[in-house]
């Protein structure tokens, strides 16, 4: 089992910020996660590729990936900890703006059309970021089912995940921070 507490503690003496913020989605706050402070942390980023491995299970996908750049040492860290166990698997990253020159791609990796993606994402609020990379990566011709995040801020992703048919997991809520809203 990874240890859910240490992430915890990690986030909340790195990550977690409170006063007034606009988020991704345009909505204002009173508190902020800035997980890159935790993803980019080696004690984070084993914690976290840990958790993920977990929330995997039996049933790996071909690829984990999702929205730069919350995603992209999520990703790295489920690879790496995945290679150390002797697991395959491979990633993506999703750019937010395509590449303008080269291949011109919104999805890098070593993926191929028909493969099986699970999306990875540090903080859900609305699901927006998320849902624009399942669109990028389905238009790429991948399929995904599932997206696992680090935390969800419990403000309507979950619904609108389920609402195209996708399953969101989390390591942990904004409950585990003591956080109601
Ligand atoms: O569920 P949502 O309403 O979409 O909000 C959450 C998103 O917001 C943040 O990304 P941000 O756009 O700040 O970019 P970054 O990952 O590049 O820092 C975060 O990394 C999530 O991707
Ligand atoms: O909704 C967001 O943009 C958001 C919320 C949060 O707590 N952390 C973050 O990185 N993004």
């Amino acid at each position: 089992m990874y240890d859910k507490q240490a992430l915890i503690e990690l986030i909340k003496e790195t990550a977690l910020q409170f006063g007034d913020f606009t988020l991704a989605s345009g909505k204002k706050a009173t508190f902020y996660l800035d997980c890159r402070k935790v993803t980019l942390d080696s004690r984070g980023a084993k914690l976290i590729g840990a958790g993920m491995l977990e929330l995997l299970g039996d049933k790996k996908p071909h690829l984990v990936g999702g929205m730069a750049i919350g995603a992209d040492p999520i990703t790295a860290a489920i690879l790496t900890l995945a290679g150390v166990q002797g697991k395959q698997l491979r990633g993506v990253m999703v750019r937010k703006e395509p590449k303008q020159h080269g291949t011109g791609k919104y999805v890098e990796g070593p993926y191929a059309a028909g493969e099986e993606l699970v999306i990875v994402e540090d903080v859900v609020t609305t699901g927006g970021s998320s849902l624009l990379a399942i669109e990028r990566c389905e238009a790429a011709g991948l399929k995904v089912k599932r997206v696992f995040a680090i935390v969800d801020r419990l403000e309507g992703g979950r619904e609108a995940f389920a609402a195209k048919g996708y399953e969101l997991t989390t390591l942990l809520t904004i409950k585990d921070f003591g956080i109601t809203q």
